[in-house]
């Protein structure tokens, strides 16, 4: 069993620690968090260790009636490889203490490329990550792309990509953020930041980036235009993509028009808080002009980085080559490349749903 700590039980976290207990060969040495709040509750009613951050915080979980089982510095001391899912930045400020402890570091997209020796996406880096001390999860807009990206360069080679980015606002619980009425260029400066870091997984990709924000919490949507090095047409890119495990061509007969209702399909199928961890492509917008392919793919921006995270794990560890570990991955959380898998076979549950995950203890 590979022991990983959880430091930062958010969005990402919290997912991640739940993703980390289904598998049948990890487990959860514990969570840490800063604050004692409904996610601290959530963490003890699942049974995961909970730690505060530092030992300045502990009287507050204490007073708020949580019990914790040490500060952040213990959970290391505890972990065979760390998870941090800490906010943008605060992971750079962690690095040192994994290193102390020579324990083995997964990063988010967060933070900067040079937090960590690579820049890990499961189809497109993972032989890169193993046996690496430090790895970093790309962003979710960058995984989507990566996941993308990979087959089609394998497949018709890419002459020049460009992509727009509508971005959501913020998650839904975060009150904090915005547009609440406007749609922003953000980054108005091109390239966005998503194209540099697509090149620190794809060193030779040539690919625009243009970003914008609106006021949506759902998932992040790309329009996106590849020009191919080779002929294609528009089915034989459908069955390439269809044919990947993390991408879902959406069926036209689905009549999914948007994040609400892929929201409420992944819910209505039983998947964890309604989480789409593939991309969702239209099957409808896959078009090819000459070399010119054209698509639209929606991206949840909670869920998709979270079995790249679990593969990441493995890729540090050196437990699993690449499709042992995606596999394993993808068997343990009852993802299918569907959704709606489970609606196809009424006992096939996702062993993640419910109870957060594998009951082990
Ligand atoms: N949200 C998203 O859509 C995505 C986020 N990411 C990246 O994932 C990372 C985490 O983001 P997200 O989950 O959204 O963040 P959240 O703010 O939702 O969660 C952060 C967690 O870290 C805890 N925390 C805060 N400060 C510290 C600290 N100093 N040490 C340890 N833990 C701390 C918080 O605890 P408490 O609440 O108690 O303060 C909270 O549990 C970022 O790098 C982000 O860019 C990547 C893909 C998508
Ligand atoms: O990594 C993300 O987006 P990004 O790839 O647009 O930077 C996540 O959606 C978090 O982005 P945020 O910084 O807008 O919360």
């Amino acid at each position: 069993m590979i022991q990983v700590g959880v430091n930062g039980y958010g969005t990402i976290g919290k997912r991640v620690a739940d993703a980390i207990r289904a598998q049948p060969d990890m487990a959860v040495a514990g969570v840490a968090k800063t604050s004692p709040n409904f996610e601290a509750k959530v963490a003890l009613e699942r049974g995961y260790p909970l730690y505060a951050v530092d030992g300045e915080r502990t009287a507050a979980f204490e007073e708020a009636g949580f019990d914790l089982s040490g500060t952040v510095d213990e959970l290391v001391a505890e972990s065979d490889v760390v998870v941090d899912a800490t906010p943008a930045g605060i992971g750079a400020e962690n690095a040192e203490l994994y290193r102390e402890h020579d324990t083995p570091a997964i990063f988010q997209g967060g933070e900067d490329a040079d937090v960590a020796e690579v820049s890990f996406n499961a189809r497109a880096s993972y032989e890169a990550a193993r046996g690496a001390d430090t790895a970093r999860v790309v962003s979710c807009n960058t995984t989507g792309l990566s996941r993308l990206f990979a087959p089609i360069a394998e497949a018709y080679g890419i002459e020049k990509a460009r992509v727009t980015l509508v971005r959501r606002g913020g998650d839904p619980g975060q009150t904090n953020r915005g547009p609440i009425n406007d749609t922003l260029p953000d980054p108005v400066e091109i390239p966005s930041h998503h194209g540099p870091d697509l090149n620190t997984v794809f060193p030779d990709l040539d690919v625009d980036t243009m970003g914008m924000k609106v006021p949506a919490t759902l998932m992040h949507t790309h329009s996106v235009n590849v020009t191919l090095e080779s002929e294609a047409d528009a089915e034989s890119v459908r069955e390439l993509l269809d044919a990947e495990s993390r991408l879902f061509v959406l069926p036209p007969e689905l009549d999914i028009d948007g994040a609400g209702k892929l929201k409420e399909f992944a819910q209505d199928a039983g998947r964890p808080r309604g989480d789409c961890w593939e991309n969702c492509i239209w099957g409808d917008s896959i078009t090819v002009e000459g070399r010119d392919l054209y698509l639209f793919q929606a991206i949840h921006q909670e869920a998709d980085v979270v079995p790249e995270n679990v593969d990441a794990v493995r890729a540090v560890a050196d437990t699993a080559d690449r499709e042992e570990s995606t596999t394993l991955t993808e068997d343990a959380l009852g993802l299918d490349g569907r959704i709606g898998g489970a609606l196809r076979d009424p006992t096939a549950r996702s062993p993640a749903v419910a109870d957060g995950g594998r009951d082990d203890d």
